[in-house]
């Protein structure tokens, strides 16, 4: 079959990886939702599918548009941030492709996997007091910047704006369409709750009768990589904890025993995280006798592979 059989032959679309941004499937969970009344659906927003593995593509790259935008961001800078993996991941590939070094803050303890890609993407990794989790990486960031500010652009995922908006701007109005406008009820854990808060504030918006629920880790000494337990943690300036219209607590236990039937019931390997989350959607879902529920599958599980829980016959 020649050129001429397929038409007028179009050059490749979307052809820079940056543009592989967003846009991810919305997946309907249909065993782990065995019993809930007909009338709730549950989907995941699968997060993976972005070229960064993670949901954070998103407000990496938008922080990182938004710096050149305001001149904050120029040539000789180099990226510093505090992360415990997810959003370095980001900065670290789309840095490459903009051609702009990184030096990221976190913790000692973050998983091994992270640490790895981060040096393959030729990250300098500071790695912090584990003992202080993520808010020991963010001590560190503000020092080194306090330090040399002109060196740095700081895009300090917990305070900036264009953190959030980058959910409002994209998430947010995916999850609408592609629920045809039907969702009722967001679920989202917080991290530095870019997330809740701007997928949140964009669906209220669509339909003020949208309810929001913030799920966090139920201690402060937890197995949700990427999340805070914000009674303890530095709370990010970006949350605002009058958005949520609820808050719902998950133990590591649970979000693992989730992930664990979300791959072998679904054929979704799925993060820590994202087990959490589905597991508050389904304690919501359970409540309900009609309902459009969706939460988001934040990363996959290569990156928690050498964890112990999947070998743990109790979970
Ligand atoms: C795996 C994972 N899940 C969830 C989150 C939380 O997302 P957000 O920072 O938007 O609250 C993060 C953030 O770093 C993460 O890495």
């Amino acid at each position: 079959m020649g050129p001429s059989a397929l038409g007028s032959v179009q050059p490749p679309a979307k052809t820079d990886l940056l543009q592989w941004v967003g846009n991810t499937p919305l997946l309907r969970l249909e065993r782990v939702t065995a019993g809930l009344s007909p009338g709730v659906e549950v989907y995941g927003k699968a997060e993976w599918f972005n070229p960064g593995g993670s949901v954070k593509d998103r407000p990496a790259l938008n922080m990182i548009l938004e710096g050149e935008r305001s001149g904050r961001l120029t040539r000789e800078k180099i990226i510093l941030d505090a992360t415990s993996g997810n959003t370095g991941i980001a900065y670290a590939w789309i840095a490459a492709r903009r051609g702009y070094r990184v030096k990221l803050a976190l913790p000692l303890n973050a998983s091994e996997e992270r640490k790895r890609i981060l040096k393959a993407y030729g990250v300098e990794l500071i790695l912090t007091d584990p003992t202080l989790g993520s808010d020991g990486a963010i001590q560190e960031a503000r020092r080194l910047y306090a330090a040399d500010p002109e060196r740095y652009f700081y895009p300090d995922q917990y305070s900036n704006n264009a953190n959030w908006q980058a959910h409002y701007l994209t998430t947010g109005v995916e999850i609408y369409q592609q629920t045809g406008g039907r969702v009722t009820h967001f679920v989202a854990g917080l991290g530095t709750s870019g997330t809740c808060m701007g997928v949140g504030r964009r669906l209220k918006e669509f339909d003020p009768t949208v309810r929001v629920v913030a799920m966090q880790p139920d201690s402060p000494f937890h197995g949700l990589e990427g999340l805070k337990h914000m009674e303890t943690a530095i709370v990010p300036a970006i949350y605002n904890p009058a958005l949520p219209d609820r808050q719902l607590e998950v133990s590591t236990e649970e979000a693992q025993r989730t992930v664990k039937r979300l791959a072998r019931e679904e054929g979704m390997l799925v993060g820590i995280s994202a087990g959490g989350n589905v597991a508050a959607a389904l304690r919501l879902a359970r409540e309900l006798d009609r309902g459009v529920v969706v939460t988001i599958l934040c990363d996959s599980a290569d990156k928690y592979l050498s964890e112990r829980f999947w070998d743990d016959p109790n979970l």
